[in-house]
């Protein structure tokens, strides 16, 4: 029945039909987060194949079938379960297993356990996907993707961490709805450890070139300032929040997960607050943290020299320091 169904037609050039090589990639992690980048991934037609690894079997079956049973109403996409071993030509690896926080646990209480878990998988993630960079989504975030650096030998520019991707969207969003404004027209940056000690940088906050907070400004655009300066702390405290509510945030990282994706594997030298290795800016030295960076096939090409006020300064090396200190604790040997 099946045989009678077509007739081949014979198509004597066909191997001279260039193909575009398949896009994929691997998640590892069929939780909240992982599983919120697949679906933002697959409507968004990112990969042609997604393979999802997760030590519940059973959680991980359920979830791809879920997600294949939606396929007749997106562009193709091969999606399906599996190990590191079926991760071979992947472009890219975006890992969120591990443990999340509870609410009222800061980030960097995750520590131990990632470490831990990293250890298992980074050495098999180098040795199935050898080709792929890696996008590092499990917090605390700018620690693990420094443990992954180093755990992987991998170049810098190959291990990226989602870093403040998130709070930059987070200061944008809020930043927006202040001014009645759509947040893509808006541009502003947390930087530093994606976590307690982030940054904002309200010197760079601006709208179409026009510098909202200037040094020199007079008293009643202090007391504008004044204001609008709140707006930072909903932003290093939105996880908590969302967490106590629903127990994960997961969305909006799926959503920043896709655009990193897209700018890796479409080449576009988008400027993200991504987590990446530093070396001598500012005086901070041998920690992954975020600053704007571009983000093209080659993973991270160049971090941005941002000039920085001296009270931001200041903030994003205490920043570094919280990270270093963590990192100087760690024991990295398998
Ligand atoms: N960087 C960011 O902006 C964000 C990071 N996160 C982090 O993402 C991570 C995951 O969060 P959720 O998905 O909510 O947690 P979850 O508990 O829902 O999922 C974690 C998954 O990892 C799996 N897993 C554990 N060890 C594994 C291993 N060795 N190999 C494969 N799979 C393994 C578990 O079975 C589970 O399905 C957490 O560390 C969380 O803090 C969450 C939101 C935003
Ligand atoms: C959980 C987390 O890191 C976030 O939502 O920012």
């Amino acid at each position: 029945m099946l045989d009678s169904l077509f007739t081949t037609v014979s198509h004597p050039t066909q191997d001279l039909i260039p193909h575009r090589r398949p896009r994929k990639g691997v998640i590892v992690g069929a939780g909240q987060v992982g599983m919120a980048c697949a679906y933002s991934l697959l409507i968004q037609n990112v990969f042609d194949e997604m393979v999802i690894v997760d030590v519940n079997t059973e959680k991980l079956e359920g979830e791809v079938m879920d997600l294949n049973h939606g396929l007749p109403f997106v562009q193709p996409t091969i999606i399906r379960s599996g190990t590191l071993a079926d991760g071979e030509d992947a472009d890219i690896v975006i890992i969120t297993a591990g443990a999340k926080q509870k609410p009222g646990e800061s980030r960097l209480e995750l520590v131990q356990r990632n470490l831990e878990i990293f250890k298992g998988l980074i050495p098999q993630v180098v040795k199935y996907c050898s080709k792929a960079i890696l996008l590092i989504v499990t917090n605390p975030v700018d620690i693990m993707t420094y443990v992954s650096l180093k755990l992987s030998g991998l170049p810098n520019s190959s291990v990226i961490g989602s870093g403040t991707v998130l709070d930059t969207a987070r200061f944008r969003y809020l930043l927006a709805e202040k001014f009645q404004l759509d947040s893509r027209s808006l541009h502003a940056y947390i930087i530093g450890e994606h976590g307690d000690s982030e940054v904002p940088v309200w010197s760079k906050v601006n709208i179409s070139g026009m510098q909202l907070f200037q040094e020199d400004a007079n008293e009643e655009k202090l007391a504008d300032m004044d204001r609008i300066k709140p707006i930072f702390e909903q932003v290093k405290n939105a996880a908590y929040e969302v967490i106590q509510r629903k127990g994960a945030t997961s969305y909006a990282i799926g959503l920043g997960v896709t655009q990193i994706v897209q700018s890796i594997l479409r080449n576009q030298n988008r400027l993200l607050t991504v987590s990446s290795l530093i070396h001598g800016f500012e005086g901070i030295d041998d920690v992954c943290l975020s600053l704007p960076a571009v983000v093209n096939r080659q993973g991270v090409s160049r971090t941005l020299n941002l000039t920085l006020t001296p009270t931001e300064k200041e903030k994003l090396q205490h920043s570094a320091r919280v990270l270093r200190q963590t990192i100087e604790k760690l024991d990295l040997s398998s």
